[in-house]
């Protein structure tokens, strides 16, 4: 924005330039909180990516090393939250949207758990703890760097393989093999949390495998911001899926409103 005022100011006249100047006020103004979201999530990262010589990831993991009690999941979380409010961003589910994620946990005493993107491990957490005894949960993280944090955070947090399963690969290459792979025959609760734009298609694949069931609940965050319109729009109008928005704000961000699509599966 900035740049294309100096070339206006530069290649065009300073007076047409200047006239700009309420325009981009006002933009700045209107949308000062992405601003602020860009500033925390893009320009502090890549500072401190530079002046510290490792990842956000690995500074969280160091923050939650020094800050947090081994073995006590609740200060695993708590020391996460401590992070991501005062020092750097992360996109955990954070603790307002997290506590829709722990009631119907706990309301539903799921089972079979899949969890479609880990991160560092913050939902996995939260769910893992909530969870009945016997229950299992599956956590897929694509990105490797990230899957290798969040399995030392699940052992500082007390979880060994037993209670998370973490598969270190694509959703759309970990949903068609799931029944085969993991032996588990239908799932009783999905948290989708990884990029927006998979939702619709790994939806699709949890059907077209058969891996949904009457009762399934399917809890999707993110679905307002960034946003997932093409899977909102398939959810309203398939009839499969009862379905409601629980609406809220981003995580760490009170000022960007942000919801989590709760589904039924109707089992049609
Ligand atoms: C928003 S973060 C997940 C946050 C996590 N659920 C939490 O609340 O702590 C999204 C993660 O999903 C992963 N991801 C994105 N698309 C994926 C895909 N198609 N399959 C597996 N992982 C994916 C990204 O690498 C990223 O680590
Ligand atoms: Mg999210």
């Amino acid at each position: 924005m900035f740049v294309c005022f100096w070339l206006v100011f530069r290649m065009v006249s300073p007076a047409i330039a200047l006239a700009f100047i309420p325009f981009l006020l006002t933009l700045i103004i209107r949308y000062r909180h992405y601003f602020l979201l860009f500033y925390r999530t893009v320009i502090v990262r890549k500072i401190q990516d530079y002046l510290t010589g490792i990842t956000r990831e690995e500074r969280a993991f160091q923050y939650l090393i020094t800050h947090a009690i081994p073995g006590d999941p609740d200060s695993i979380l708590s020391a996460f939250d401590q992070w991501c409010y005062h020092v750097e961003y992360l996109s955990n589910v954070g603790p307002v949207k997290g506590k829709i994620l722990d009631r119907l946990i706990y309301e539903n005493a799921p089972i079979n758990v899949l969890e479609l993107g880990t991160h560092c491990g913050y939902s996995s957490i939260r769910i893992a703890k909530a969870l009945p005894l016997g229950a299992r949960l599956y956590t897929v993280e694509m990105d490797e760097r990230n899957a290798v944090l969040a399995e030392k955070i699940f052992r500082l947090a007390g979880f060994d393989d037993d209670i998370i399963e973490l598969i270190v690969s694509p959703s759309d290459e970990v949903i068609p093999q799931f029944k085969e792979t993991y032996g588990v025959d239908k799932l009783d609760f999905v948290f989708m949390d990884h990029w927006k734009r998979c939702y619709l298609k790994d939806l699709q694949l949890l059907e077209e495998y058969d891996l949904l069931q009457e009762g399934t609940i399917i809890l999707a965050d993110n679905v307002l911001f960034p946003g997932a319109p093409h899977f909102l729009q398939y959810v309203k109008n398939c009839g499969k899926y009862q379905h409601k928005i629980h609406r809220g704000h981003l995580e760490y961000f009170k000022s960007i409103k942000d919801g989590m699509a709760e589904l039924v599966f109707m089992g049609l």
